[in-house]
């Protein structure tokens, strides 16, 4: 997605600003401009940017720049809360209850993606254990029940819409009820769309909320429409109650800035974002640890997820409890560069692991970063069992041992070097993970009880936790996450669930 670009660009702003010698109010205003310039090339919304700037100007103070101060830092900081400020509307949305009935209803422009979206929110929640079902509304697009009953059936989830019936308030009214009496806790309305903001659309969409008092209406949108975002987001917004926006197709050329604005013009919360046109391709959306990745600053929570996604079922208790040990190894770093290698988009893993994210992988050059993985695998092809097994880094110290790498696997020495650079600065940063208790399988509530704050803060980038405001901010982040949840997608990786 194009937004890494935003990132990028962000960050070396800020880069360009913390290298000036004396830091006034022109540098600072330069930054500002630049970041400005970013933002607006990415889609956000004049007026917010405009609201951003000015917000930055009156936060960022010359003085507290002046020499001794990590300067840097102190703007990264004021950029991460105004981008954070940008994306939290300071309420959360409504979310399902498990056991109690409720309904959600989908509105969004044709083409938006919202029959994929209703199929895969359906699926995410059935996999946390609810009892969804589907309603298809849309009686606007031929072919629009065919595809919602094919995705139903894909996924294994009852659905109810009608072949005949043209009026959708009749069908969503008796999908609902249809629904409720067979005890399902969540029930999703999809509704139509028009190919542009209309009337009758609006008025449709009134009408289905009328009758089937949705406990929550989510606006989809098409991470692609740029600046139309904001203007279209409210036009929904005026015409029904948003309570929670997910934003589709951003695995394509969207510049994705769009999102940003869609949460302005809603005050509504961005809860999933679609990335692909397959059924887990759905992420849900946290604001912190987002702008977290998009400055560069790595998401340690979502990389706990990730493990869950990248490594191997079978290869994952053994990975934590080496990592558990302390003992990062060549063969576990070879290992982490074929599942990141097999997993595909590569920046969207990278920028998730704390020391991974900027110097292996520097935005917009994926390219080039994933030859040098493979560069380095090829390297390490031309090790001994004993030399990808040993934790004894002096053993890279010898000349004669990188000589006969290099000579084997057709690189320099300089080359042989870096790679070895580069897995004791992985090492560095994964070593901290000792004393990681790993539970027994299936032991969740173990692995919950053993994720303390203090462990986390040891392998998070300092950078990083000083954004999540220190020990004290780690420890209400992970109160937020839930330790039951978290440990349970942790769990996830044990294959317990
Ligand atoms: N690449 C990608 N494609 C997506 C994503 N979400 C949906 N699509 C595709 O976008 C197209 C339109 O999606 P639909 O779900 O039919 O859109 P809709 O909003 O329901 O359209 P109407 O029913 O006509 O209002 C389909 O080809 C989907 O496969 C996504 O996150 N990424």
């Amino acid at each position: 997605m194009v937004l890494a670009e935003l990132g990028g660009r962000i960050s070396s702003a800020l880069q360009k600003m913390s290298n000036v010698t004396v830091i006034d109010q022109k540098a600072v205003q330069e930054c500002i401009n630049e970041i400005n310039r970013a933002l607006l090339q990415s889609d956000v919304s004049f007026k917010l940017v405009q609201t951003l700037a000015s917000n930055l100007k009156k936060t960022v103070n010359p003085d507290d720049l002046a020499a001794g101060h990590n300067k840097r830092k102190i703007m990264q900081q004021a950029v991460f809360n105004e981008l954070c400020g940008l994306l939290d509307p300071g309420k959360p949305s409504y979310t399902p209850k498990k056991g109690k009935q409720c309904v959600v209803m989908f509105v969004g422009l044709q083409g938006s993606g919202k029959t994929t979206t209703c199929t895969k929110y359906a699926h995410y929640y059935r996999k946390k254990g609810f009892k969804p079902s589907l309603v298809c509304a849309d009686t606007f697009r031929a072919g629009a029940f065919d595809q919602l009953k094919q995705n139903a059936t894909k996924a294994n989830i009852p659905f109810f819409g009608s072949y005949t019936e043209t009026d959708p308030v009749v069908i969503a009214q008796s999908g609902v009820e249809k629904f409720k009496k067979e005890n399902s806790d969540l029930i999703i309305v999809d509704t139509s769309g028009r190919h542009k903001q209309e009337a009758s659309l609006f008025e449709e969409m009134r009408q289905v909320s009328e009758v089937t008092k949705p406990d929550l209406i989510i606006f989809v949108m098409d991470s692609s429409i740029g600046q139309a975002a904001f203007d279209q987001a409210q036009a929904f917004k005026q015409s029904v109650p948003v309570g929670a926006v997910i934003i589709t197709k951003m695995d394509g050329h969207a510049k994705g800035g769009g999102a940003l604005s869609a949460v302005a013009a809603t005050k509504s919360p961005v809860i999933f974002l679609g990335t692909g046109e397959h059924m887990d391709e759905f992420e849900p959306f946290d604001v912190k640890p987002f702008v977290s990745r998009l400055l560069g600053m790595g998401d340690w929570s979502g990389f706990m997820d990730k493990i869950h996604d990248v490594v191997p079922m079978d290869q994952q208790p053994e990975l934590l409890q080496k990592l558990s040990e302390g003992s990062f190894t060549l063969r576990i770093m070879y290992e982490q560069f074929q599942n990141i290698l097999k997993l595909g988009p590569l920046n969207q893993v990278f920028s998730m692991i704390p020391g991974f994210s900027t110097e292996l992988m520097p935005k917009g050059r994926e390219k080039e970063s994933q030859a040098r993985i493979k560069k380095f695998m090829t390297m390490m092809d031309s090790m001994t069992n004993a030399e990808l097994d040993s934790t004894n880094q002096k053993l890279f110290a010898e000349p004669s041992r990188i000589n006969r790498i290099a000579r084997g696997s057709g690189h320099t020495v300089q080359e042989v070097q870096e790679m070895i650079d580069e897995y004791k600065r992985l090492a560095k940063v994964w070593t901290k993970m000792k004393g990681l208790k790993i539970p027994k399988k299936g032991d969740m509530s173990a692995m919950s009880r053993n994720i303390n704050a203090q462990q986390m803060s040891k392998v998070l980038p300092p950078q990083m936790l000083k954004q999540l405001g220190g020990m004290g901010g780690l420890q209400s982040l992970m109160k937020q996450m839930g330790s039951k949840d978290f440990g349970k997608e942790f769990g996830g990786a044990f294959g317990d669930k």
